[in-house]
């Protein structure tokens, strides 16, 4: 049977509450799935992670490629194992980190030759190897090697760069040997609309179990940015889970799950969190500001989390300027749960039929007042 079977449970508009089988047990989307990028979410542990509503946590290629070296995750019995979290795991191919953190030497045909951010090192990367480095980390849910290209890119370097992505998504599907791995294409083209849909059908004729809407969130405008997302769910199977690559935003994720997108991931909630910031309703505080410093409410009225039903604010904005690590910890925690807890209510409004009402009321809260 297929270990990776995703069935529509309810719909509301193009919004739809989907059950995702893996071979470490059912999700239900959409879910956000928290970012750890070296096998780690900066400062929570799994057991946090789990009580808090995570269901598939993220790590890169890149990163455990250049350290501990995916041989060692794979001697020490895969990630599951080695990080302590027997919920699904999905793995990015490498390539954007390659572009954006490491020292990007060469791209062509081949891969991608790149100097480590580490130590210097020259390292190629090719679909192949990203594949087999995939396969020995043993995520449940894998990426094909692709580009994404800079924001922005004139039309002809976003074609020639998708029709190489799209080349690369077949050696990734030929390099592919574990029925228990699920590989997802990702669609490229830019903030161009008829490159976008080009990608997006070309990619389509790779049967799938899913397929991601890559090349977006790096540094287009929202006005860019969520007509590609609209056009690509236009696309796409409705049968098959669509995952929008590095958004993170609540407004962001609440406006593309109302297009039909099924699958988010961002550092935003943790890495806004160890900068001293807490998700709210009505956008962002953060702590570092002295009005927090005597204040006794919680991050969040009704927020279930630990550090909303332990701490004040006053607390966690003294643990911010001591430069406290509980302070960077109690923050991510809670923006986690933010995200969680808002897909948690978006999949409920879904079933209810009524997910323009919420997202309505999101936004008249998100943006109905000043902070
Ligand atoms: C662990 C991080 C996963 S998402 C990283 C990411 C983020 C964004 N914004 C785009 C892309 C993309 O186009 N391709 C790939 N492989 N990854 C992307």
């Amino acid at each position: 049977m297929d270990p990776f079977r995703f069935t529509i449970q309810a719909r509301s508009g193009r919004a739809r509450v989907g059950l995702l089988t893996t071979p470490h047990g059912r999700v239900e989307t959409p879910l956000f799935m928290p970012v750890g990028t070296q096998g780690s979410v900066k400062g929570l542990l799994p057991k946090d992670l789990k009580a808090i509503g995570s269901q598939v946590l993220l790590a890169n290629t890149y990163h455990l490629l250049l350290r501990p070296g995916p041989e060692r995750v794979q001697a020490l019995g895969g990630l599951h194992r080695f990080a302590g979290w027997d919920g699904p795991w999905l793995t990015d191919s490498g390539g954007f980190q390659v572009m954006s953190l490491g020292h990007l030497r060469r791209i062509d045909e081949e891969g991608v030759v790149f100097q480590s951010h580490l130590d210097g090192s020259l390292i190629r990367l090719t679909p192949e190897r990203s594949i087999a480095i995939q396969e020995a980390l043993g995520a449940d849910f894998i990426m094909a090697f692709d580009e994404c290209p800079p924001y922005p890119s004139s039309p002809e370097y976003l074609k020639a760069s998708l029709e190489r992505t799209l080349r690369w998504l077949e050696r990734s599907l030929k390099a592919k040997t574990r029925p228990d791995q699920a590989l997802f294409g990702i669609a490229q083209g830019g903030t161009d609309a008829g490159l976008r849909a080009l990608s997006t059908r070309e990619t389509l004729r790779f049967d799938l179990p899913g397929y991601a809407i890559g090349g977006l969130a790096v540094g287009e405008t929202k006005e860019e940015m969520f007509p590609m997302v609209a056009l690509s769910t236009e696309i796409l199977p409705e049968a098959k889970p669509r995952y929008l690559m590095g958004v993170g935003h609540p407004e962001d994720l609440v406006a593309a799950m109302g297009l039909g997108v099924d699958l988010f991931d961002s550092v935003y909630p943790t890495r806004t969190g160890r900068f001293g910031s807490a998700l709210v309703p009505e956008g962002r505080i953060n702590l570092k500001n002295a009005q927090y410093l005597e204040d006794k409410r919680p991050l969040e009225e009704g927020c279930d989390c630990y550090a909303c039903q332990t701490f004040s604010r006053a607390y966690i904005a003294h643990l911010v300027r001591a430069e406290e690590m509980l302070g960077g910890i109690l923050l991510s925690l809670h923006n986690l749960r933010f995200l969680h807890r808002l897909t948690e209510r978006a999949r409920e409004a879904i079933r209810q039929g009524s997910y323009g009402a919420f997202a309505r009321e999101f936004a008249e809260r998100r943006f109905g007042k000043e902070i």
